[in-house]
C-alpha cells in the first residue's frame, strides 16, 4: 500500500525548500504527499524577503480537516514560525497520534534569515521535541536547543546527539553538513546506539533545501522500511544523488535547489 505522508511546513515559491521540496521528495520515494502550510514565505535561492504567518487556529483547521478524513502513515514537520503554531501542532499530535513523526527543527534559512522566532526555541524543545520520533537538527540548531557552543568537528557529535536524545526525541539525526572536509558526515543516535553516516561532499552551490529534502525522504521511506537506520541511510544516499543531479538545473542566482530525480529514470 502506498503510504500517505504529510508535511507541516512553510513554502518556497522557488521550489527548493519547504513544502515544495517535501512534496517532490515524497513523490520520488513512492509516497502519496499531503501538506499543511504554516507560513507563506517570499523567498528564492538568494534569500527571504518576507514571511506571512498563518494564524494558529487555521493551521489547526487544516490539520483536523485532513486527519478526520485521511489515514496518515507518517509526518514531517518543518518551519513552524512561532510558539503558538508549535502549540497548535502539539495539540493535534496528542489528539491523533500519527505514527512516525519526523521533526526538522528549522530555525534559520541558509541566507541567515530567521524562520522561527528566537523565543519559540523553548517551546520547540520542551513541548514538541518529546512528542516526535526523530529530530534532524543541523549543528547550529543542535547548539541552540542545548544552549551549547556549536561543534566545529565530528568528534563531539555522539555525545551531543545523546544529550539531544535526553530532551525526549527517540531518535536523533545530527547533521554535519555545515562542517568542511571531503565527506559530509551525519550521526544517527537511537536506542543507545550511535552510527556515523558518511557521504561524499558534493562540490556545488546548489545546497538550498538539503535539510528539508533529507527529512522528507526519511518520512516517506520510514513506513516502507523496517527501521530508522535503513530509511535514513537510503535518504542520505538519495540526497547525495540529488545534489549531484542539481548540475542539470538552472534555477536562480544564489544557493540553487537540489534536483529530485526519480528512481525510474
Ligand atoms: N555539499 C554536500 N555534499 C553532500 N552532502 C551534503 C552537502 N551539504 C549538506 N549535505 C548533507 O545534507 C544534509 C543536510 O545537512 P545540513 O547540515 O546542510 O542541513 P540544513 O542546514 O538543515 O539544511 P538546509 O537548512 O539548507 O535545508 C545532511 O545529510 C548533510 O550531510
Ligand atoms: C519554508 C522553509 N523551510 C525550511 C527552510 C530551510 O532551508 C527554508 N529555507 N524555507
Amino acid at each position: 500500500m502506498v503510504p500517505n505522508v504529510l508535511t507541516i511546513a512553510g513554502t518556497d515559491p522557488s521550489g527548493g525548500a519547504g513544502v515544495q521540496a517535501d512534496l517532490k521528495a515524497f513523490s520520488a520515494h513512492g509516497a502519496y504527499g499531503m501538506s499543511v502550510i504554516t507560513a507563506l514565505v517570499a523567498q528564492t535561492t538568494t534569500g527571504v524577503a518576507e514571511v506571512h504567518e498563518v494564524p494558529p487556529e487555521f493551521i489547526t483547521a487544516q490539520l483536523v480537516t485532513l486527519l478526520d478524513d485521511v489515514r496518515v502513515d507518517s509526518v514531517k514537520i518543518g518551519m513552524l514560525a512561532n510558539a503558538e503554531v508549535i502549540r497548535a501542532v502539539v495539540e493535534v499530535l496528542d489528539r491523533y497520534a500519527p505514527p512516525h513523526v519526523v521533526l526538522d527543527p528549522v530555525m534559520v534559512a541558509k541566507s541567515g534569515d530567521r524562520l522561527l522566532a528566537p523565543e519559540a526555541v523553548g517551546a520547540l524543545r520542551d513541548e514538541l521535541l518529546p512528542r516526535v520520533d526523530l529530530i534532524t537538527p543541523n549543528l547550529p540548531e543542535a547548539a541552540d536547543l542545548l544552549g551549547e557552543p556549536e561543534l566545529a568537528d565530528v568528534d563531539g557529535m555522539p555525545a551531543q546527539a545523546e544529550r539531544l536524545a535526553g530532551l525526549g526525541a527517540k531518535q536523533v539525526l545530527l547533521k554535519g553538513g555545515h562542517l568542511s572536509g571531503e565527506s559530509s558526515v551525519d550521526l544517527l543516535y537511537g536506542d543507545g546506539i550511535a552510527e556515523f553516516l558518511t557521504s561524499e561532499r558534493v562540490v556545488t552551490t546548489n545546497d538550498h533545501g538539503t535539510g528539508c529534502t533529507l527529512s522528507a525522504a526519511i518520512a516517506a521511506l520510514r513506513p516502507q522500511r523496517p527501521d530508522w537506520l535503513t530509511a535514513v541511510r537510503e535518504s542520505k544516499d538519495y540526497l547525495t544523488e540529488a545534489l549531484r543531479a542539481s548540475e542539470r538545473l538552472d534555477v536562480g542566482h544564489g544557493h540553487g535547489p537540489v534536483h529530485h530525480f526519480h528512481h525510474w529514470w
